[in-house]
């Protein structure tokens, strides 16, 4: 149905993305150039128990050959943005009415599994922590890309094979025409890992989602990795969102990084200034986490605390516990995403005490402010007000 979107489509959504967005993070400002733009995201799992808000009111943009790099501690959301991106969720979890996925200017959320199967297979890829997963131990890696070709590029026979040496040298596997008739298990992990992007790049992607991509491999190997994924995004323009919790990786791979704590996106910023001006007390304790290879006999902080799950709107800052600077107001404010400081578009921080260089009663309205716009009591019909 929205297959193919046409300019007027196009303009409608911006304009009415425009009308949805909160004034702060004026991000519709820029969706001209980017390729895959994600807002107020809201993807829950409902359980017996309870409904476990994993991705809660995320929004960023990847421009066309930018790799944004997602971050956080364990459960706080990040494979599920990835799959949720990827029209990957299954019962018991469901994407949120009012959230939005466009990849060039198109609306994903409300396409069939059909449709959703023909972006996967041309504009958006993804790459897994374990290669295993994606590749079937009963078939050679040659037959399996040969299938994504067929599939995608309605290669077959001689030329597909050729075709797949060809990737399979592209991602710097040696001597490819004979590994090609060779099984998964027969590829150490880091050639596993090549042959898996090998077979995403069979698509001919747009974006490529990597969810931890380098985790399971060892220190040398995931080096390597991370320089082909490089070589392959200057090669063939490609947008990245690398997903890891490892803020020294993201620090190798990232334009601009996304910090996630609990379903929510903290702070944004480029790469440089987040590690050189961190502001929201979670990403400076993430940095502080660092091993420092300089400094070694310097001790390690951690963060005390766990990441709690998210199984409520959220009517406070879900980090507060944990956080070294809380004050009063944190338990009774959502902190939403705001700039640092007046002017800075660019660096924004989900945190009460910014912009800095507001006062701080006045900052804390104008979080409570956005917070009660946003909020789905008063978004939806009921009328009805929580607070
Ligand atoms: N199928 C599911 N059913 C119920 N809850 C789920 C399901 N999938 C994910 N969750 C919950 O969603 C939250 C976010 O999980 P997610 O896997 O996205 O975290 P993550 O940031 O990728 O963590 P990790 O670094 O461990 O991979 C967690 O609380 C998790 O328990
Ligand atoms: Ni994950």
């Amino acid at each position: 149905m929205a297959a193919d979107a046409n300019a007027t489509g196009v303009d409608e959504r911006r304009s009415s993305a425009r009308q949805t967005q909160s004034d702060d993070v004026d991000a519709a400002e820029s969706a001209d150039d980017r390729l895959l733009e994600v807002e107020n995201l809201r993807t829950v799992f409902h359980t017996e128990r309870e409904t476990i808000r994993a991705v809660d009111g995320v929004s960023f943009g990847i421009e066309e050959g930018e790799t944004l790099g997602l971050v956080g501690e364990s459960g706080s959301g990040k494979s599920v943005t990835a799959r949720s991106i990827m029209g990957l969720v299954d019962d018991p979890g469901e994407l949120l009415p009012g959230s939005s996925v466009r990849f060039d200017g198109r609306e994903l959320t409300d396409l069939t599994e059909k449709g959703y199967e023909s972006v996967r297979g041309s504009g958006i890829a993804m790459v897994f922590q374990d290669p295993l997963s994606t590749l079937n131990p009963v078939y050679t890696v040659g037959n399996q890309i040969e299938e994504a070709l067929s599939l995608h590029r309605g290669l077959s026979g001689i030329d597909a094979t050729e075709k797949a040496i060809e990737l399979l040298e592209d991602v710097g596997i040696p001597d490819a025409a004979r590994r090609v008739s060779e099984y998964p298990h027969e590829f150490s992990g880091g050639m596993r890992q090549r042959a898996v992007i090998a077979m995403a790049l069979a698509c001919d992607p747009d974006v490529l989602v990597c969810d931890e991509p380098t985790t399971a491999l060892d220190v040398t190997i995931q080096a390597q990795i991370l320089e082909l994924l490089s070589d392959l995004q200057a090669e063939h323009g490609l947008s990245i969102l690398f997903i890891t919790h490892d803020m020294g990786v993201i620090a190798e791979v990232a334009d601009r990084v996304a910090v996630m704590y609990a379903g929510e996106i903290v702070e944004q910023a480029p790469v440089v200034e987040l590690y050189e001006n961190p502001r929201h007390p979670y990403t400076r304790g993430l940095l502080r986490s660092i091993p420092s290879t300089q400094q070694g006999a310097e001790r390690l902080e951690t963060i005390a605390g766990e990441v709690p799950t998210p199984n409520k709107a959220a009517t406070d800052c879900r980090f507060a516990p944990r956080c070294p600077e809380a004050f009063d107001a944190c338990e009774e404010v959502h902190p939403v995403p705001v700039p640092v400081e007046e002017g800075a578009e660019d660096h924004t921080a989900a945190c009460l005490l910014y912009p800095e260089d507001e006062p701080r009663k006045a900052a804390v309205d104008r979080h409570a402010a956005a917070g009660d716009e946003d909020s789905p009591e008063s978004a939806g019909s009921t009328g009805g007000d929580s607070r």
